[in-house]
């Protein structure tokens, strides 16, 4: 199966960093080196690619990170990608430095950035599905959705005891600018009463009508989990819409802890896997490729048709069942 023009592969992290990120590179260096190809790991993203930062990455160079939160490149935001200028510039740099195939592992922003340079550079891409919002498509799951929402259902469980010590209505904000995955699946494992996601129009009125049945059943604290994105102004207008009933609130923002942290398992094998077989796609002279996981299988899906696939919509038949739970 091997593919006799590659010699020299480059990898990086882009965009939000996503638990798992630190151990799908030690599997595709391991995956390469032991295939006898050259791993360059760009620092920082596409910024890496941009400014020639980068180093060689060998076996022993990622010894000891499978554990590790975040990722030992760097990642970053890089809005010269978003120009044919850097894209031109991305391309001629990777040309410059002999590398044959590059393997990205970052969320929707980076895969689009990956289908940029493929229209400027020749090399063989991969991309790899690395963000906590697991809002990719080609992809049941993303690497480091599964930590995120460990921490945040944790979060949820800490706040349900002060809750019920107080009688209080916590409002515990996740992050999902445009993606519900987060607060969905941390409502569901947590027990909250309500969940606010973006999928779903945010109306006040309902969640007040909710509230007041709630209290006249004796529930007395109560818990809604609100996505980023799930209405304007957050969960600091969800506050004040439900203070203004009367209610009194208690909001909590959990913000970037979410991002961190040792990876939990299912992220550990999730990333290791796909590293693998990204790489092995790769040799199999794979090109322009979403390296995803669909049900048990590793799945290759053509970069834009996972760009293109609205049917990775968070399961919000979840919020009817949620009616159930909360009763
Ligand atoms: N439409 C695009 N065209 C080219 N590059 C892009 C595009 N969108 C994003 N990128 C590149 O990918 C990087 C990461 O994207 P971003 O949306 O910030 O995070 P994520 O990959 O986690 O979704 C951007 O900073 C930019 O360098
Ligand atoms: O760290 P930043 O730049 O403030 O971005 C925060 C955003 O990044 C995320 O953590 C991950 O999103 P991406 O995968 O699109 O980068 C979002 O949940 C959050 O809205």
């Amino acid at each position: 199966m091997n593919n006799q023009r590659l010699h020299r592969i480059g990898v990086l992290t882009s965009g939000g960093d996503a638990p798992g990120m630190n151990a799908c590179l030690r599997a595709i260096v391991r995956t390469a080196v032991y295939h006898n190809l050259e791993v360059i790991g760009f620092q920082h993203g596409y910024r890496g690619v941009l400014l020639g930062e980068y180093q060689v990455l060998d076996a022993r160079s990622v010894a000891n990170i499978i554990q590790r939160g975040g990722t030992i490149l760097g990642s970053a935001r890089c809005p010269e990608m978003h120009h044919a200028e850097g894209v031109e510039r991305a391309a001629k740099n990777l040309k410059g430095l002999g590398i044959d195939a590059l393997l990205v592992i970052g969320g929707n922003g980076s895969m689009q950035g990956a289908v940029s340079l493929s229209e400027h550079w020749s090399g063989q891409i991969i991309g790899l599905p690395g963000t906590i919002d697991n809002d990719l498509g080609g992809t049941d799951w993303t690497i480091g959705f599964f930590t995120a929402l460990d921490t945040a259902l944790d979060a949820v469980d800490r706040l349900r005891d002060t809750a019920d010590a107080f009688d209080r209505i916590f409002l515990l904000e996740v992050m999902g600018r445009h993606a519900g995955w987060i607060a969905l699946f941390t409502g569901i494992g947590g027990g909250a009463e309500e969940i606010l996601i973006p999928e779903q129009a945010y109306d006040p009125e309902t969640i007040i009508t909710r509230i007041k049945e709630y209290r006249a059943r004796g529930k007395k604290s109560l818990v809604v989990v609100v996505a980023e994105g799930a209405c304007n102004g957050g969960v600091q207008q969800v506050a004040v819409d439900i203070e203004g009933h009367g209610f009194e609130t208690r909001t909590c923002v959990l913000g970037h802890v979410q991002r961190g942290g040792s990876p939990v398992a299912l992220d550990r094998y999730l990333a290791t896997e796909l590293g693998v077989f990204a790489v092995q796609s790769l040799l199999a002279g794979e090109t322009q490729m979403l390296a995803g996981k669909l049900g048990q299988a590793n799945q290759l899906v053509p970069l834009r048709e996972a760009l293109a696939d609205r049917n990775h919509q968070p399961p919000t038949h979840l919020l009817k069942i949620n009616r159930f739970l909360a009763t």
